[in-house]
């Protein structure tokens, strides 16, 4: 089949590789230059695992191709997958100004049928407006070509993406005319091991789908978190009781991770619009209010506990913190708990060494040249003249450390630990005292 996607950051990179992978003509459009420069001498602007061999298998077999050119994509593929961000306006809702303006520039340069695809993480109500858009268009050529459009939302994590992409747990096809679901269904068929994961459901069911499966998760996270804060004022330990309640099948074992907050391009920004999409008809969504309010505060934990040990005034302190992305395997730094960490830390007029595998290109260009921030090469040169340590991201790299290199280096002898990386009986047989989240 012939695909074109509008969009080639995170999420139309990784479909259009992997659709090419499934045998597709595949081409991808995007309006920064600079990416779709890269991509064409065959370098990745992203980091994620098995991206890089996925693309070049299928540049090589003549299936991916990139390009800047708005008519040639629009005229390329049958199916026109929309994968453009949707970051949150100042209100909280999806900014859908990327969307309407691809589902517009398909509609000025389409000369034959169309099923237009949003991908793109899109409000209720949102493929009306992509039809309505397109129809503009179509009107003001004085044309009548005929097109569907089909909510498809993207479930794939960062960081497994590839994996999620090729072997979904369920494919959701929100439509509503045979052409567009017989089309859709046949570009699924390689990627499904059985039927029941392929969902065709109505437009706006698909679009809510995938704002409740970010919600629902998110909300177990800052449920998670907030026990572990009673945990540790109760002398529990809420790995026991992620364990405990885990092995419930109507409860299961994942997404119970406390920490220090979910980061990320997706949970926040979901969570915030989907409030607004709620208070836009009438509801106040109660629950996920509390979710996002004990997010910020969650953020800010390590924070709290380095200022019970240190005071309120951290002035000439020291702090290392190892991890940086908002979860390992990217560097991708949106919305990251160390963003907010490091900006608090300052504030109270400390200064950091951070290091983290992947991410540190990407925090000079968030944090810019601040005197307050420097890099090391190794986790354990971050540690040089540090009064304690900041756990924020569990990289695996950090999970194995000589506990006694760590005693000398570190001045205070004590690790913050946000993700709850270490066995506690570890660093505390090599004498520091460690505090992680919900553990006595
Ligand atoms: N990142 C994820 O893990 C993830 C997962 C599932 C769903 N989503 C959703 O997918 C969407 C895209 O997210 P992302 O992280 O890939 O975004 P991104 O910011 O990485 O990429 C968006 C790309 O679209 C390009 N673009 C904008 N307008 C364009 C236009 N009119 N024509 C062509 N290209 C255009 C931009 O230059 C950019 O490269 C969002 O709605 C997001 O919520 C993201
Ligand atoms: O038990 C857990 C699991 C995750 N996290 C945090 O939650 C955030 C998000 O993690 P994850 O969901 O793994 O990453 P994303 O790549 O943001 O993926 C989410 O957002 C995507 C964009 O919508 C969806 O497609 C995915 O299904 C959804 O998992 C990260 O900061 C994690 O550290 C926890 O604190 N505890």
């Amino acid at each position: 089949m012939k695909i074109t996607v509008v969009g080639t950051g995170y999420v139309g990179l990784v479909s259009g590789a992997c659709l090419a992978e499934m045998g597709n003509d595949v081409l991808c459009l995007d309006l920064d230059p600079e990416k779709i420069r890269i991509l064409k001498e065959g370098g990745i602007p992203i980091h994620e695992p098995g991206l890089d061999q996925v693309v070049a298998r299928n540049v090589a077999a003549g299936r991916l191709h990139f390009t800047t050119d708005v008519q040639e994509a629009v005229q390329f593929g049958t199916i026109q997958f929309i994968a453009v961000g949707t970051p949150p306006d100042e209100d909280g809702s999806a900014d859908l100004q990327y969307v309407l303006s691809a589902a517009k520039a398909i509609g000025r340069h389409m000369t034959d049928y169309k099923v237009i695809v949003d991908k793109s993480t899109v409000p209720v109500g949102t493929a009306d407006k992509v039809k309505a858009a397109v129809r503009a268009e179509l009107d003001a050529r004085g044309e009548n070509i005929p097109y569907s459009v089909v909510s498809n939302p993207e479930f794939l994590k960062e960081g497994a993406a590839v994996d999620d992409f090729m072997r979904p747990d369920r494919i959701v096809v929100g439509a509503e005319d045979d052409q567009a679901i017989f089309l859709m269904k046949a570009l699924y068929a390689p990627f499904q091991r059985n039927h029941e994961k392929l969902l065709i459901m109505d437009l706006r069911s698909a679009e809510l789908t995938k704002y409740a499966a970010n919600a629902m998760l998110a909300t177990r996270i800052s449920f998670m978190n907030e026990l572990a804060l009673l945990a540790e004022t109760l002398g529990a330990d809420i790995e026991l009781v992620r364990h405990g309640i885990g092995s419930d099948p109507r409860i299961g074992y994942h997404f119970l991770y406390a920490g220090c907050g979910y980061g990320g391009s997706c949970f926040p920004k979901d969570v915030k619009a989907l409030i607004k999409t709620g208070a836009d008809s009438g509801h106040n969504l109660r629950v996920l209010n509390a979710v996002e309010d004990a997010n910020d505060a969650q953020k800010l934990v390590l924070v709290d506990k380095v200022v019970e040990r240190f005071g309120e005034d951290l002035s000439g302190k020291h702090f290392a913190v190892w991890g940086l992305a908002f979860k390992p395997n990217t560097d991708d730094m949106r919305e990251a708990p160390s963003r907010v960490i490091i900006a608090e830390l300052f504030r109270r007029g400390a200064t950091v060494t951070a290091y983290d595998p992947v991410a540190m290109p990407e925090a000079r260009r968030v944090f810019g040249e601040d005197a307050r921030l420097v890099y090391a090469e190794r986790p354990m040169q971050a540690l040089d003249d540090a009064d304690a340590l900041l756990i924020v991201t569990e990289w695996k790299e950090f999970r194995s450390p000589d506990f006694d290199v760590i005693k000398a280096k570190l001045k205070s002898g004590i690790i913050f630990d946000g993700r709850n990386i270490f066995d506690p009986a570890l660093p505390k047989k090599a004498g520091l005292t460690y505090l992680s989240i919900g553990r006595p």
